[in-house]
């Protein structure tokens, strides 16, 4: 039989041909499988990015929040209705009460953050006043303290809480008188812990909630003495809450503060830069003697702008604001440093507020948490001390979806090391060149100004030894040499004809020269420049830790004394009040001064101090027949329980009796409310109202009751004895001729 012509391992099986194929298929099919397997992202984080966008659907607006309706009302009079992303993220975690410490760009709500859990913390308690301090805010200095009050009382405004702003700067015994009455307290460091020390009637053993603001710095070695004495004297059951643009990380100082199992937040951890996205930063590089001219043709070629120039030194601010006012630049300039009056303070802050275009010269003090609205730029005149110093006060710009530039003046011997720090720290910042030649010289007027008035040539003089002295404390001698500094052209751009001799450099320069030659009475040691440092840093941001005797003795002539230095010798020398005495033994548990005296036959029959006995009974344990005297405490406790359990009680019977009303539907349509701390929009002066009750709201009876109290004085004034004006002897003779009339 023929066979075709085709060679038989020719001819192609189709049967084995599609299992070939099919073969082929199944381990494409198989290895894609495994690819796409491995390139899945495991379930429970496909379950978490889910849940991540509902949750952050949810909290779109502040409604969705689970906040009481007087705080969202607030916040809605307040124009605030969608949270930032540091709102967003740690609110939740302080309302489960959770230790929180939260980071964030600057300008990015961080007060807001911390105001509502504040606010509601003390609603789920349905704190009153007679519960005194539930909440306590710290900031580092008197501005921000002032400004997070003014959130608060935005915010706050529907609830019923007191809140007082204890700062320093003013009248310690007004506020002593009120401190022990107010719930929400937003302070300094220094100031707080002066009412810790002499304020009888006030204690912080109920506190709920503690905040720091900007809590890096009040952690800082500055803060440290005072924040650890504050502390000790807060109940360990409260609850922590730190926020900071640069938060710090170290353990150590969170455990000066016993954080319990804290929510870390870092915002914008993973970030690309650590400033605003719409911040646009330079830097340039200039002679020191050629600063006070680029400044000033910087003013002039920006004369619609609104500006803050950040300086060293408060001597410097001092007579640079002296003399430029002096030049006439063409736009306001104000100036804020530690120096000044509290009362100038205040006034300088405002007036910056409402300006539309001004250049404000200040010294640290305005570099952390101020929100001045619309500022246009930021000039750092002076290198800041170190990235974290920068992050601020560039972050006075360019804040909450705004723009902002920032100018940073360098030194040519600060540049690379400064600029290191910051590409560290994730600043991008870009150098510029400044044409030497289109600037305008005003060194020639700052000489003829000296020239006629002594005392400007004094301020030149400090200034000059001030900022030298700053350079020389600056602890990153990388970046800070003072010894490279030029000093007789210095000199010379601030209109000196000699550069004033500096003690301390030639000391000091003496000492290198001859290393051996140690001991002597100008030689500094590194811990005193530690001290030093730390007392320099303090008075030039002004922070608040100053006692009112200081207060009285500075003025803006003192000299660069250190505010702390000056603290610690007068808390050395000056003698124990008597409220502070008091306040020890209270803590120690003494019993003072108690004296027994008993007759021939062993009875005793006085005592002192005589022995107190109080309305309510004793509870099981007291010995009622205590012979030592008043044992304080006890007495204090039972008061403290008594008032409480009134206050509930009264509390109760309200609540009660206001439920009816609605039940009844009896409610009044215009609910009464009293004012304590000035109407809504009426602009807070803290010099007139230190501590403040920033809405009271009386209910019906109440508000009979103080009509009823406005009543009485007129009731009892018709009963008042008539005053003649005579002697008694002569007021009984009118009488008897009077009545002898009658008869
Ligand atoms: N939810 C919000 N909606 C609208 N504006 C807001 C909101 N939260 C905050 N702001 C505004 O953003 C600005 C910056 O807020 P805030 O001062 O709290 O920033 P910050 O993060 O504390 O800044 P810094 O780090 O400098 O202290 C303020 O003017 C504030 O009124």
């Amino acid at each position: 039989m023929l066979r075709s012509g085709k060679n038989p391992t020719d001819t192609i099986d189709p049967v084995k041909n599609f299992e070939r194929w099919k073969k082929k298929y199944n381990k494409t099919k198989t290895r894609v499988k495994r690819e796409k397997r491995q390139k899945r992202r495991p379930e429970w984080q496909v379950e978490k990015e889910a849940i991540q966008r509902l949750v952050n659907k949810y909290n779109e607006t502040f409604s969705d929040f689970p906040i009481s309706k007087n705080t969202l009302r607030g916040l809605m009079e307040a124009q605030y209705r969608q949270p930032t992303e540091i709102q967003r993220q740690t609110i939740g975690f302080a309302l489960q009460g959770k230790d929180v410490l939260g980071a964030a760009k600057t300008g990015s709500g961080k007060t807001l953050a911390f105001i509502i859990p504040v606010l509601e913390c003390l609603y789920r308690q349905q704190w009153t006043a007679m519960d005194g301090l539930g909440a306590l805010i710290i900031s580092p200095t008197r501005e921000l303290a002032y400004q997070t009050f003014e959130v608060l009382r935005k915010v706050g405004k529907n609830h019923e809480f007191s809140a007082g702003l204890i700062i320093g700067g003013k009248d310690l015994k007004n506020e002593s008188e009120k401190i022990h009455r107010t719930n929400i307290i937003i302070c300094t460091p220094g100031r707080l812990l002066q009412h810790m020390d002499e304020t009888a009637a006030f204690h912080a053993s109920d506190l709920h909630m503690l905040v720091l603001d900007e809590a890096d710095r009040i952690l800082d070695m500055g803060f440290a003495d005072t924040i650890n004495a504050i502390v000790e004297n807060l109940p360990k059951t409260r609850q922590t809450l730190l926020f900071s643009a640069t938060q710090t990380k170290s353990v150590k100082d969170l455990a000066r503060l016993s954080l319990k199992d804290p929510e870390y937040v870092w915002v914008h951890e993973k970030a690309k830069f650590s400033t605003p996205a719409t911040l646009e930063q330079n830097y340039v590089v200039c002679e020191l003697h050629q600063k006070v001219n680029m400044l000033f043709s910087f003013i002039r070629s920006h004369l619609q702008k609104k500006i803050i120039v950040f300086f060293a030194c408060c001597k410097e601010v001092q007579y640079l604001f002296r003399v430029f006012c002096r030049l006439r630049p063409g736009m306001p300039i104000l100036a804020l440093h530690g120096k000044q009056q509290q009362m100038k303070r205040v006034e300088v802050y405002n007036d910056f507020i409402k300006k539309k275009n001004a250049v404000l010269f200040a010294t640290d003090i305005a570099a952390r948490g101020l929100d001045f609205p619309a500022v246009n730029w930021v000039l750092q005149f002076d290198c800041p001390e170190d990235a974290n110093t920068y992050i601020h006060r560039v972050g006075r710009t360019a804040r909450y979806k705004e723009g902002g530039e920032a100018l940073l003046v360098l030194l040519p011997s600060e540049e690379k090391d400064m600029l290191s720090q910051l590409q560290v720290k994730k600043v991008p910042i870009n150098r510029i060149q400044v044409n030497p030649e289109k600037l305008t010289s005003v060194q020639q007027k700052l000489e003829a100004f000296l020239a006629q008035e002594k005392e400007q040539k004094e301020r030149a003089q400090r200034c000059f030894v001030s900022y030298l002295r700053s350079v020389y404390l600056m602890k990153n001698k990388d970046v800070f040499d003072v010894f490279q500094l030029k000093l007789q052209e210095y000199a010379a751009s601030l209109g000196l004809a000699v550069a004033p001799r500096v003690r301390f450099l030639n000391k000091v320069q003496k000492q290198r020269a001859d290393p051996g030659q140690s001991g002597g009475p100008g030689d500094v040691a590194p811990h005193e420049e530690e001290k030093e440092l730390k007392s320099f840093k303090a008075q030039l941001r002004g922070d608040g830790l100053k006692s009112e005797a200081q207060e009285s003795q500075s003025s803006d002539e003192e000299d660069d004394e250190g505010e702390e230095k000056l603290h610690n010798t007068i808390k050395k020398t000056e003698k124990e009040t008597k409220f502070k005495e008091a306040k020890k033994v209270l803590k120690r548990n003494f019993q003072v001064n108690t004296k027994l005296v008993f007759t021939e036959d062993g009875q005793m029959v006085q005592q002192w101090p005589p022995l107190q006995r109080t309305a309510v009974p004793a509870t099981e344990g007291e010995d009622e027949d205590c012979t030592s005297g008043i044992n304080v405490e006890e007495a204090r406790e039972r008061l403290r329980r008594e008032d409480q359990e009134f206050d509930k009680l009264e509390y109760r019977r309200k609540v009660k009796e206001k439920h009816r009303e609605q039940k009844s539907g009896e409610e009044d349509e215009e609910e009464v409310v009293a004012y304590l701390g000035g109407s809504d929009g009426e602009e807070f002066d803290p010099m007139l109202h230190y501590h403040l009750v920033f809405r009271l709201k009386l209910d019906e009876e109440e508000e009979e009751a103080a009509a009823g109290s406005r009543k009485r004085p007129r009731q009892q004034a018709t009963a008042k004895p008539l005053d003649t004006g005579l002697s008694l002897a002569e007021d009984e003779a009118l009488v008897l001729h009077l009545l002898g009339n009658r008869s």
